[in-house]
């Protein structure tokens, strides 16, 4: 546990303690991941321009410059609120506010509430960067697309889908199980590639057969973001782990997999 983990701060016991508030907390984690899950269901939508009402490539006509002025701080917005409190030092601070069962739930809950935000007010850039003609390859591109979607979901399962959204936390918290200090582990595919969650997004913001400016902006900006994440999680792995993880970066890439750890 890094130096700082001990400095966590969290809400005094007799309060973090009590049946009714555990059971509060318990109800928060769950509303936390479902908003978490329609978010993450309505992306799928936005990006691929499916089923719901506001889609990447729907919305207010706004002058060119003033939608990439728009989208640029929507996504700034987020990639600032999913970086900063994803940190050991934010996270030391804000439990002395927020207690401590409930912090992923919260930080689950902000970076759903400013994802729904950017689809809500997320300008078109309707210009036509590429169009595939081609049906088969069309077709070919929507369903790598829905690929990536998969793998991102799949890739969650394997680390540990129910601890990342927060469930895990409040779950242990209401039957009074102490949540385990995180592990390094590297299941399946983590032994093919190190970020298999990240690599599914950019597959699936990338493959496209129609690609439109508003589009091709959205997948250039979240996969630099994406490049800025990992090297931020993988500096606080380190941290966490030392040289297990620093020799797993030596064995495996970072997203092309293209060799198996020994
Ligand atoms: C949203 S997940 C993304 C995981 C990975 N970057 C990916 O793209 O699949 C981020 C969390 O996974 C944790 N994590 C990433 N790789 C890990 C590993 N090999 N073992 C344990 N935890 C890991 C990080 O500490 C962070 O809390």
């Amino acid at each position: 546990m890094s130096q700082l983990d001990h400095q966590v701060h969290s809400i005094g016991p007799e309060v973090a303690g009590s049946r009714i508030f555990k059971f509060i907390a318990f109800l928060y984690g769950i509303a936390a991941y479902l908003v978490f899950f329609v978010t993450i269901l309505y992306a799928i939508g936005f990006v691929m321009g499916l089923v719901v009402p506001k889609t990447i490539d729907t919305g207010t006509d706004t002058p060119t410059a003033e939608a990439v002025i728009i989208n640029l701080l929507l996504m700034t917005l987020f990639a600032v609120q999913h970086s900063v409190m994803a940190r050991q030092r934010f996270k030391a601070w804000w439990t002395q506010f927020v207690p401590k069962p409930v912090e992923r739930s919260t930080y689950v809950l902000f970076a759903s509430l400013s994802l729904l935000l950017l689809f809500w007010q997320w300008r078109p850039l309707p210009t036509v960067v590429w169009d595939v003609g081609n049906p088969d390859l069309a077709v070919t591109l929507v369903t790598l697309s829905f690929a990536g979607w998969v793998l991102v979901f799949t890739s969650t399962f394997i680390i540990n889908h129910f601890e990342l959204f927060g469930l895990h936390q409040v779950t242990n918290h209401l039957v009074g199980k102490e949540t385990a200090p995180p592990r390094f582990k590297t299941p399946l595919l983590y032994k093919f590639v190190r970020h298999p969650i990240y690599l599914g997004f950019i597959i699936a913001f990338w493959a496209a057969p129609v690609m439109t400016a508003g589009h091709l902006l959205f997948a250039a900006v979240t996969t630099l973001y994406i490049f800025v994440g990992i090297a931020l999680e993988e500096s606080d792995l380190v941290d966490l782990f030392g040289d297990e993880y620093r020799q797993y970066k030596q064995r495996v890439s970072m997203l092309i997999p293209w060799r198996r750890s020994v």
